[in-house]
């Protein structure tokens, strides 16, 4: 039934109540799962923003969903190497770390931006606690190439602490900083870690914050935006090289976490006002969703410019 606003003495509009009750349904397939929200660099830059994405996971969790969050800090780091004088090179999307630029990596990841999520978070109570990958050895890794120095890939994650945290009702915030198979630590990209981290927990969706509205077929043309697509045709793209850097972990991590049992994986701008909200409580999603073969949500083929690309990849 619709209210006129009109006739309403506190003049609630009747919209409020339209977006509660369309919220219903979602809250009901989504409580009680457990979703990993990779936070990145990109969408954390504006503190008031941060602060407003915090308390919607915070929200999130008073409604029985179990998030776990998996964070970056490539804008910090950067700005901290800056500032210190030490060189910042990427070689095909990872930092160049050398030992001196990884105790700095690790200063800002755990020391700085891990902190600020979690003090962010427990504004709305205590839940949130913060760890980095070598807690409990949650993230293991080797040496990626020798020439990126101290960048980790991903051996291992140990994956109880995770699940002890959330089994006691808190919400883990990961700092993506790796203990090495031969000691030492590791900086390791924070969008593979959270697709690694999915997979290990076996967790219902993994989400990607980030700075533009999803993955786009033709960027940055901002009417090529990719709304839906199947795990066949993400693997596809990532196999084929059709995407760039960036975007390149996010998919591949999509296919990593679903090829091991997560259900969706989602690509979102974590600088839309309750981008997280949006996707998972109204019945308009936005961003990119990889869905999985036979899910009913499955997407409609891919459009013809991403077609286009990879089979011209294919000559
Ligand atoms: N096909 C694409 N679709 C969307 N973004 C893309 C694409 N190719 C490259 N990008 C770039 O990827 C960036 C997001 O990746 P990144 O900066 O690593 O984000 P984050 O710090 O959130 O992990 C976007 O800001 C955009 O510039
Ligand atoms: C090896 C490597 O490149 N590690 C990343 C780790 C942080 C990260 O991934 O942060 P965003 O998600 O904010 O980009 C780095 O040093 O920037």
């Amino acid at each position: 039934m619709k209210y006129d606003t009109e006739t309403r003495p506190n003049g609630v509009s009747s919209i409020t109540g339209d977006v509660l009750t369309e919220a219903m349904p979602w809250i009901k397939k989504i409580t009680g799962e457990t979703i990993v929200i990779k936070y990145g660099g990109s969408a954390m830059e504006n503190p008031a923003l941060r602060a407003e994405v915090m308390a919607d996971i915070i929200l999130l969790k008073i409604i029985g969903v179990n998030p776990v969050i998996v964070h970056g800090g490539g804008k910090a780091i950067t700005a901290a190497m800056d500032r210190f004088g030490l060189p910042v090179e990427f070689v095909d999307g990872q930092r160049v770390t050398t030992p001196e630029a990884m105790d700095l990596v690790r200063m800002v990841l755990t020391g700085q931006v891990n902190q600020e999520l979690v003090e962010a978070m427990n504004e709305h109570g205590n839940m949130a606690v913060g760890i980095s990958g070598t807690d409990a050895g949650v993230i293991v890794a080797e040496q990626a190439d020798p020439r990126l120095g101290r960048v980790g890939s991903i051996t291992r994650i140990n994956h109880l602490l995770i699940e002890d945290l959330v089994a006691a009702d808190y919400i883990p915030v990961i700092a993506t900083v790796a203990i090495g198979e031969d000691g030492g630590c590791y900086n390791v990209n924070a969008d593979v870690a959270a697709g690694h981290i999915a997979a290990a927990i076996g967790a219902h969706k993994v989400f990607f914050l980030t700075d533009v509205d999803g993955l786009y077929e033709d960027y940055p043309n901002r009417d090529t935006l990719i709304s839906a697509m199947t795990l066949e045709e993400a693997r596809t793209m990532v196999e084929e090289g059709a995407i760039s850097t960036g975007m390149i972990p996010k998919l591949r991590s999509c296919v990593y976490a679903m090829d091991a049992g997560v259900k969706k994986g989602h690509i979102i701008n974590g600088t839309t006002p309750h981008a997280l909200l949006l996707e998972i409580l109204t019945d308009k999603g936005i961003g990119t969703m990889v869905t999985g073969d036979g899910d009913p949500e499955a997407a409609a083929p891919l459009g013809n410019f991403a077609a286009k690309l990879i089979e011209n990849r294919d000559m």
